[in-house]
C-alpha cells in the first residue's frame, strides 16, 4: 500500500473555534480572542474561524464554480493546463503532483495574484519566474470574476488574522505590514479529491506544512483533512458550517522561532462512491522580502521550541526562494519545461552564482 496506511484519528483533541467579530468588537472580547488566537496557534497550529464577514453566498459560489470546473470535459480543463504556464499557473490532474516523492491524488486549479510575467528578465532575482498571468476556463464566463473576488475577501480576512496575530505576540500591530503589504504572494487551489479504491493508497494529498505565512481552507460537507497534533496523532478537521479551517505556515514559524507551530497536515482520500472538493488559500509574504525574526516578550521566548529542522525541506528566509523551490518541487514537469536551469541544483548556488 501506498502513502498513508493507518489514519487513526485523535478524537480526544477538538480544534479550537476563534471568533474574528470579537477582535473588532475590542475591550474584553479582544483580549480574550488573542489569548485565544495565540494558543491555538501556538499549539496546534489551526483552528477553525467564524465571524469572518465573508458571506456563505459567496462561498457557495466559488464551490460551484470549482464543481463546475472539474465536471468540464478533460479537453477544457487541458486548454488551461499548468503545464501550458511557466508561472505554475492552471490545471493539473490526478498523479501529476508530489508530497515527499509520493504522487497526490486530487485534481486542482491553481490561481494567483494577476500581475504581468517578469519571466524574460532572467538577470532578476529568480524567483520573479513566479509571477505572471492566471489561465481562465472559457467555458465558464463568471469564474474569473468569483474567484478573485473570493481571493481579495480572504486575503484581508488573513491580513486581519496577522495584525492579531503580531498584537498577541506582543508586537506593533503593523510589524508584519513590510513583508505583506501591497503585493503579498497569493495562491487559491481549487481542488476535488475523488474516491480511491483502497488498494490505490489513500493519499488525496500527503504529509506537509505549507510554506508561506497563513493558510485558509473552505470545505464542502466530505471530511479528510487531518493534522499532526502530537508526533504520530492526526486531528481531524471536518467542516464546520460557516467556518474557514485556518493554519500557521512555515514563515511564520521562522519569524517566531518556533513559537508559532506550522502544523503538519494531510487530507485522506474519500471513501469509494464519495469525493471531495475544498478551495485552500494561502498568504505568503512579498516575493522580493526577507521574513523577518520578531523580539518576542520573554515569557514567550520560554516556550518557544526553534524552528523544525528538516532536511528534505531547508528552510530559507528569503521569501521569493522559499515559494520557488516549493513549486519547483510540487511539479517537477513545469520544472523541467521552463525552469531546467534551475533543476538539481541548490537555489542558494544558482543565486551565488548570478
Ligand atoms: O484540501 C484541503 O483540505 C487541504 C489542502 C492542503 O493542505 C494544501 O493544499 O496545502
Ligand atoms: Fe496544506
Amino acid at each position: 500500500m501506498l502513502g498513508i496506511t493507518s489514519a487513526v484519528p485523535d478524537s480526544s483533541f477538538v480544534l479550537p473555534v476563534l471568533d474574528l467579530a470579537h477582535f473588532t468588537q475590542g475591550g474584553d472580547l479582544k483580549n480574550r480572542f488573542l489569548d485565544d488566537l495565540r494558543n491555538a496557534a501556538h499549539k496546534a497550529g489551526f483552528f477553525y474561524l467564524i465571524g469572518h464577514g465573508v458571506p456563505e453566498s459567496l462561498n457557495r459560489e466559488i464551490l460551484q464554480q470549482s464543481a463546475r470546473f472539474f465536471a468540464l470535459p478533460e479537453e477544457a480543463k487541458n486548454q488551461v493546463a499548468m503545464i501550458r504556464s511557466p508561472h505554475f499557473r492552471g490545471y493539473n490532474r490526478e498523479g501529476l503532483e508530489y508530497t515527499r516523492g509520493q504522487r497526490d491524488w486530487r485534481e486542482q486549479m491553481d490561481i494567483g495574484a494577476e500581475r504581468p510575467a517578469l519571466l524574460h528578465d532572467r538577470q532578476g532575482p529568480i524567483w520573479q519566474r513566479l509571477q505572471g498571468p492566471n489561465q481562465w476556463p472559457e467555458a465558464l464566463p463568471d469564474f474569473r470574476e468569483i474567484v478573485l473576488h473570493w481571493q481579495e475577501r480572504i486575503t484581508t480576512v488573513l491580513t486581519r488574522i496577522l495584525q492579531a496575530l503580531a498584537l498577541a505576540l506582543g508586537q506593533d500591530e503593523r510589524v508584519f505590514s513590510p513583508v505583506c503589504d501591497e503585493v503579498p504572494h497569493q495562491l487559491l487551489k481549487l481542488i476535488r479529491y475523488p474516491a480511491r479504491h483502497h488498494s490505490q493508497g489513500q493519499q488525496g494529498v500527503g504529509a506537509h506544512k505549507d510554506s508561506g505565512l497563513l493558510s485558509l481552507i473552505l470545505q464542502d460537507e466530505q471530511s479528510g483533512l487531518e493534522v499532526e497534533t502530537a508526533p504520530g496523532i492526526w486531528t481531524a478537521a471536518p467542516p464546520r458550517k460557516g467556518a474557514f479551517v485556518v493554519n500557521i505556515a512555515e514563515l511564520l514559524e521562522v519569524a517566531t522561532g518556533g513559537y508559532l507551530r506550522a502544523s503538519v497536515h494531510r487530507v485522506v482520500s474519500p471513501r469509494p462512491g464519495l469525493e471531495r472538493l475544498s478551495v485552500a488559500f494561502f498568504l505568503g509574504a512579498r516575493l522580493d522580502a526577507q521574513m523577518p525574526v520578531l523580539n518576542l516578550p520573554p515569557a514567550l521566548v520560554a516556550e518557544t521550541r526553534g524552528v523544525t529542522v528538516d532536511p528534505d525541506n531547508p528552510l530559507f528566509s528569503q521569501v521569493g526562494l522559499n515559494a520557488l523551490k516549493g513549486r519547483l518541487r510540487s511539479h517537477p514537469d513545469v520544472a523541467a519545461r521552463y525552469h531546467a536551469d534551475l533543476v538539481g541544483r541548490g537555489l542558494l548556488d544558482v543565486v551565488a552564482e548570478q
